[in-house]
């Protein structure tokens, strides 16, 4: 490997504290809330196919009309108790909130621009609300903070003339001093969530973003920051140039999620994901697949089956409520994680043969395994492949823990657990295997000679 000044600075995951707290959430809300949700993907009369976070890039949008929206901006529904109480229920164990998505309108009393809430009809700081509403449900607050800014004079996408540099530095000061702001008003945040930092312009700043995140972590220990914040001096993301990861954890799972163990490189990472296909701010009018309730169970117990975080979006309206398929889907949630939340708290990926039937965790300081059928096969026998010196011994029902299911040895380390469910299967559910670490086997399992 090369010698690297804004490189990786850690090898492997980080094993303090708040990075095992991170490491064991499991489910995660994402808010993206901002003036986008006014328009919500129209404007005058026209359908806007984009992310409706993004409308002001659509040629159809005027920018002087979108740049004045906030003027308009009064969600007098808006109620953080009301959301915080609901993502509770859900079973969210952390929150990322946007404090400044990329058109630059922040959702807190900004001291360093006039393009912040506290200019709107509504005022009164957004971010505070919603940081000491859900610190109140013991849920923990992530800032999402965009280095895109498409309303900061200084701003730009690349840097061609000496001019652009010169406006440059202005912005890079302005990023610093919005960031300091935010975690020096609001302390309790635990870490930072990037986006918006793919411009050529940002990516040549290796030494000021390196140097940025120092400063950061150094005013509330611990912060964890992602890997999509900074790139180093070749202007590597993610991935420095010997390909180590740079940041607390990988940020590259928006809108997937990893197939295989070995796709995550041995990193923590979050998957963040949407309900339609591509909408993070509010549309009114979501066209295409929205996902149910089993869909997004299922993405939360294949991230956790693979070592990672699932954080799912809603985007609230303009007027400040949570929409109705979101609400629905986050009551749907809650329910099964009411009865199920032990398979996904905690827990991580174990390291036997993924089967059809959906998908293994085990909980870290218990080692108790868990398989969450989602494909019941209609031979009702599920199949387990265990490692050498493994014997499962006893399988029941997380639901009905006096439940005995019949383990059947099939074949050396092979079994299938004999299960038949009484009712028709709606949801995914769980049934708990408990083995023993056996002695080598009888080898009365003879390998064919091919
Ligand atoms: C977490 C998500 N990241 C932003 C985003 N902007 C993009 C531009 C191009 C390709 C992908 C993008 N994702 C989305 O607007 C949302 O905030």
């Amino acid at each position: 490997s090369i010698t690297l000044k804004h490189g990786a600075h850690r090898l492997g995951k980080r094993t303090d504290k708040q990075m095992q707290t991170w490491r064991n959430y499991g489910l995660g809300q994402f808010i993206h809330w901002g003036v986008y949700a006014i328009p919500g993907g129209h404007w005058e009369g026209k359908y806007y196919p984009g992310a409706a976070e993004w409308i002001r890039s659509w040629k159809e949008m005027p920018k002087e009309a979108y740049d004045n929206l906030y003027k308009q901006f009064n969600p007098e529904k808006f109620n953080a108790r009301g959301w915080a109480k609901q993502a509770k229920e859900m079973g969210a164990k952390y929150v990322i909130i946007t404090t400044k998505h990329h058109d630059g309108f922040c959702l807190w009393p900004s001291k360093y621009t006039d393009y912040t809430i506290a200019k709107s009809p509504y005022k009164k700081d957004i971010i505070g609300q919603l940081v000491d509403a859900y610190d109140a449900e013991g849920i923990d607050v992530y800032l999402y903070f965009s280095i895109i800014d498409w309303n900061h004079p200084g701003y730009r996408s690349s840097l061609k003339t000496e001019a652009d540099r010169k406006e440059y530095e202005d912005f890079k000061t302005f990023t610093r001093n919005q960031l300091v702001e935010l975690l020096e008003r609001y302390p309790s945040t635990k870490g930072l969530w990037f986006d918006g930092s793919w411009d050529k312009a940002w990516i040549e700043q290796a030494e000021f973003a390196d140097e940025l995140g120092r400063e950061l972590r150094e005013m509330i220990p611990g912060l964890i920051i992602g890997s999509r914040f900074r790139a180093d001096e070749n202007g590597n993301r993610h991935f420095d140039t010997n390909g180590d990861m740079m940041g607390d954890y990988e940020q590259g799972w928006e809108r997937k999620i990893p197939e295989t163990i070995e796709d995550i490189h041995g990193n923590d990472w979050d998957c963040v994901m949407t309900i339609p296909e591509n909408q993070w701010g509010y549309h009114s009018d979501w066209k295409g697949h929205v996902k149910t309730s089993n869909e997004l169970i299922e993405m939360l117990v294949k991230s956790v089956s693979l070592d990672g975080n699932f954080v799912l979006n809603f985007g609230p309206d303009g007027e400040g409520n949570i929409r109705p398929e979101e609400t629905k889907l986050a009551a749907e949630i809650g329910a099964w994680m009411d009865v199920n939340k032990e398979v996904v708290y905690g827990c991580g990926y174990l390291d036997w043969k993924k089967q059809d039937w959906g998908y293994y965790t085990v909980n870290r300081e218990t080692g108790k395994k868990y398989m969450v059928v989602f494909n019941m096969p209609v031979s009702g026998a599920l199949r387990v492949k265990v490692p050498d010196n493994t014997r499962p011994d006893k399988a029941y029902l997380l639901e009905q823990p006096e439940s005995d299911i019949t383990i059947e040895e099939i074949h050396r380390n092979e079994y299938f657990v004999h299960y038949k469910p009484m009712t028709p299967v709606k949801k995914p559910f769980v049934i708990v295997i408990e083995t023993t670490e056996s002695d080598a086997d009888e080898g009365h399992y003879q390998k064919a000679k091919t």
